[in-house]
């Protein structure tokens, strides 16, 4: 059973390891793989398939796509000592979920995003979860990946796919350090203050900047933006953030706004000539208008402004249906068990 002082208790212990941690770099990443792990573990629910998955607390810690949550979940690490101590009487699936809550609510802005009117416990974990990690998108995967999974394979709607994704606000990608699989170094956000507030900067940032195809024909394509600011990484959108706004897909490697300039060199031709490389835009008739309208709507009016409430509505939407996938029989929190 958890009610609400267990719910809010484990919101608690979450923020005492978060205070622990002086780092600024590694708070981002604690964070930010809370809800990671908590996604990757929805992320392989399939609607059209008799191993329906969905959140069970099983992850497939060999595949790739997963790779970085293994210093998030592993004996030595704060969250799963936590859990250990105090929370196994719930299941993994249930606590991950909770955990990515309290997250979200501590970034939120006035850290008021209170997720726990839509929380539902009584997930059961299972011990194996073979070929998941198939069903997750590749850190290169396009917007037929996003639909793949998110739609065909999760039933979500563009809107949704869309605010879960807005959910790169925080956290970052990390370069690969011993590692047999190279990953995307750089933040979505341009600063690590940024990085560590759960807001729609993300939408803002996608409209913004001037994001430019990087790494393209190897195994790690994505997109960069120059950015002044502060962290010594570059700032990054994946080729599945970019393609929610613009055609991507269809003429990568491009660039989104060919004419800007910086220092008097053009913004798009930095790693390579992609100034006469303008990414698309979906035409009227293209469903994927739906993600474009999405990301317009979260950034919550002419900007700037603080209207996180598209954004933070939306998301609740989808994070409920995607937390609850493949479950019935689920329970709001108690008053008290
Ligand atoms: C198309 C689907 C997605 C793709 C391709 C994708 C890809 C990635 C990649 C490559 C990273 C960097 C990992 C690393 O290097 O450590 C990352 C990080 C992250 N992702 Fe996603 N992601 C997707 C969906 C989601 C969803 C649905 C959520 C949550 C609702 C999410 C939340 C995060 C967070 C918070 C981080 C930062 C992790 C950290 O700081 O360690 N992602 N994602």
């Amino acid at each position: 059973c958890i009610d609400k002082s267990i719910y809010y208790e484990i919101d608690n212990e979450i923020e005492k390891i978060a205070s622990s941690i002086n780092a600024e770099e590694q708070l981002v990443h604690f964070y930010g793989g809370i809800v990671r792990l908590a996604a990757h573990d929805f992320m392989d629910y399939d609607q059209n398939s008799d191993t329906s998955f969905g959140s069970d607390g099983c992850i497939d810690w060999n595949h790739e796509v997963n790779k970085g949550l293994e210093t998030i979940w592993c004996t030595s690490c704060p969250l799963t000592k936590l859990y250990r101590k105090k929370y196994s009487f719930i299941s993994k699936a249930d606590f991950w979920i909770a955990s990515a809550n309290a997250v979200i609510r501590q970034l939120s802005k006035n850290q008021s995003f209170d997720l726990a009117n839509t929380f539902l416990w009584g997930r059961k974990d299972a011990t194996t979860c073979k070929g998941s990690g198939n069903r997750i998108p590749l850190a290169t995967g396009t917007c037929q990946d996003v639909e793949d999974t998110m739609l065909d394979a999760m039933g979500l709607e563009w809107r949704d796919a869309v605010a879960l994704l807005g959910a790169h606000t925080i956290g970052k990608g990390h370069e690969a350090v011993r590692s047999p699989f190279e990953r995307h170094d750089g933040y979505w956000m341009p600063t690590v203050a940024d990085s560590l507030r759960f807001d729609k900067q993300y939408y803002e940032e996608l409209i913004l900047r001037t994001w430019r195809a990087r790494n393209s024909g190897t195994d790690l394509e994505d997109f960069t933006a120059s950015t002044e600011e502060t962290h010594e990484h570059p700032q990054i959108m994946l080729k599945s953030d970019v393609c929610l706004l613009y055609n991507s897909d269809s003429n990568y490697p491009c660039c989104s706004k060919t004419h800007r300039f910086r220092n008097g060199r053009n913004q798009c031709d930095v790693e390579q000539v992609l100034s006469k490389k303008k990414c698309r835009r979906y035409s009227n008739r293209d469903t994927r208008m739906q993600a474009v309208n999405a990301v317009l709507e979260y950034l919550g009016g002419s900007s700037p402004n603080d209207n996180q409430g598209p954004f933070y509505r939306a998301f609740n939407t989808a994070w409920y249906k995607a937390t609850t996938n493949g479950h019935d029989n689920l329970k709001p929190l108690r008053r008290m068990c």
